[in-house]
């Protein structure tokens, strides 16, 4: 079963002085496991796509599906964790509590909290902090304490939008190095947006490219991963990454034009391979 099935999805924003067409009949699958980056201009649609997914909001058209299930039964049904560009943590909370925030808002007991609070703590690198408090950690390690919130009731997806985009280079790359172990250990399938190309072809199973308003998918980008033992650095170095940053800029810049030809004729950019 597909983690993710986005059918159709045109979403129209009405406003008071303007009509949006944010996404136009946007179709994309991810199968459980995959990691799908999802790239593109600024306001092409990538964060309205994502909180279609979490049912955060409602397409105009089209069915959302994870895990077989209508949205918004999966948001009820806590199937996947949420980590955004704003880490979004309790500040008069410590970093255990901040992780077990979402397992006692479910009801698990105290002792079930605790000790998968201390194994996520554990598992992003932060088991010295536990009993810091968010304004005592850098940029990088409060999203670290997101990341492991997210993966708190063991989700099978998890929904990033742009979790790294306010961190400098070194702890964005660090980080993730550790987000690609994370999702090798717990075999989740992961959505993510981002800006940066070497981190949509570092991270992603494919890079889903989209157009300037309204978004669309113009193309998707199968990235050729070197041997999953290579480690991060040579990863970064090889001719398989830079073939592969290629062929997703030269689909962006395309992908634009495509798209701004297909506006003037009336046509839509379709055909694009989606599984
Ligand atoms: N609630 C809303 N009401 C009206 N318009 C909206 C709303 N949310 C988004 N939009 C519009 O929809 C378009 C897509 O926005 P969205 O935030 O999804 O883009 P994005 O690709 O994530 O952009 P960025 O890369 O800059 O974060 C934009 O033109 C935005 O102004």
């Amino acid at each position: 079963m597909s983690a993710v099935e986005v059918a159709g999805v045109t979403k129209v924003f009405e406003t008071r002085t303007d009509t949006v067409r944010a996404l136009d009949e946007v179709s994309l699958t991810v199968a459980d496991g995959e990691f799908v980056a999802l790239i593109g201009p600024s306001g092409c649609g990538k964060s309205t796509l994502m909180r279609l997914i979490a049912d955060l909001d409602e397409p105009s058209e089209g069915e959302v599906r994870v895990f077989g299930m209508p949205a918004r039964t999966a948001r009820l049904e806590r199937a996947y964790g949420i980590a955004f560009q704003q880490a979004g943590l309790l500040p008069w909370r410590t970093v255990r509590a901040n992780v077990e925030l979402p397992l006692e808002l479910h009801g698990a007991s105290a002792a079930a909290r605790r000790a998968r609070a201390d194994e996520l703590v554990e598992l992003v690198g932060l088991g010295d902090f536990a009993d810091h408090h968010p304004d005592q950690l850098s940029g990088g390690m409060q999203q670290r304490v997101a990341i492991a919130r997210s993966l708190a009731e063991h989700p099978r997806l998890l929904l990033m939008d742009e979790p790294f985009g306010a961190l400098d280079e070194m702890t964005r790359e660090r980080l993730q190095g550790e987000l690609l172990r994370i999702r090798t250990e717990t075999g989740a399938a992961v959505v993510f947006v981002t800006h940066s190309i070497p981190e949509a072809v570092f991270l992603a199973d494919r890079v889903v490219v989209m157009s300037p308003r309204p978004g669309r998918i113009t193309e998707i980008v199968d990235i050729d991963r070197p041997d999953a033992t290579a480690d991060a650095e040579s990863m970064r170095e090889s001719d398989a990454f830079f073939r592969s940053v290629t062929a997703v800029r030269e689909a962006l810049h395309g992908g634009g034009a495509a798209a701004e030809s297909a506006a003037t004729h009336g046509a839509s950019t379709r055909g694009v391979e989606t599984r």
